[in-house]
């Protein structure tokens, strides 16, 4: 089967990991290869030791595009729940794909800020507003909305399954499942 890199972008607590997760999990309920590239556990040991700045942001993107890009050339459908917050490092991603003649889809889990911050996941839009933090996405560092993306999910207005079910639907349009 041809694998695919499929990124989710969005604001922290939007949905992205807990879409990406149930996405692999049906999947491979499927018999697909399908792994979640977690921003998380990345930050842990791949882009250990980078921080929250542009430039920072941008090597991690850089990096988690390319494990993605050998993960979705041999088969394995790549999940990248990561907020790749700018429009050029999310490109230079695309291209990449394109130019190893890997399938990319871009999918902007567009939560509102207001939704997210309710939602609070890891306390982060807690600990900025208390001022124990600065630099959050969304909040007081930039978010960069894709302008056309392959999919637009609004998890505020659906459940969990329901945004899975979308994305796996537009695998399936585009062949990849
Ligand atoms: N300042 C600031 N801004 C944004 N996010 C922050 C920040 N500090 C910590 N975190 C937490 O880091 C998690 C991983 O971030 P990413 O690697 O996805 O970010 S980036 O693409 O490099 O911008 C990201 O995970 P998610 O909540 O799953 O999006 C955040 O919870
Ligand atoms: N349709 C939905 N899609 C994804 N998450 C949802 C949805 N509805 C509610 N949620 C909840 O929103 C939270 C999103 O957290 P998480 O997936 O960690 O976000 P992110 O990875 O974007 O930071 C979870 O607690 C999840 O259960």
């Amino acid at each position: 089967m041809t694998g695919a890199t499929v990124w989710l972008t969005g604001l922290p607590s939007a949905g992205k990991t807990t879409i990406a997760y149930a996405l692999a999990e049906r999947l491979r309920g499927e018999g697909r290869r399908a792994e979640v590239l977690d921003g998380d556990e990345i930050r842990e040991f791949l882009s250990a030791g980078l921080g929250f700045t542009r430039a920072d942001r941008h090597t991690n993107v850089q990096r988690i595009g390319f494990v993605a890009e050998l993960l979705a050339s041999n088969g394995v459908i790549a999940l990248v729940p990561v907020i790749a917050p700018y429009a050029d490092s999310r490109e230079a991603v695309r291209k990449r794909h394109q130019t190893e003649g890997s399938a990319y889809l871009e999918v902007h889990v567009a939560t509102p800020v207001e939704v997210c911050s309710e939602r609070d996941v890891k306390g982060l839009y807690a600990k900025q507003a208390a001022g124990e933090i600065s630099g959050l996405t969304g909040v007081d560092d930039p978010y960069e909305a894709p302008e056309s993306p392959d999919l637009r999910i609004e998890s505020h207005t659906q459940t969990v399954q329901e945004s899975a079910a979308a994305l796996h639907g537009l695998l399936v349009e585009r062949g990849l499942a």
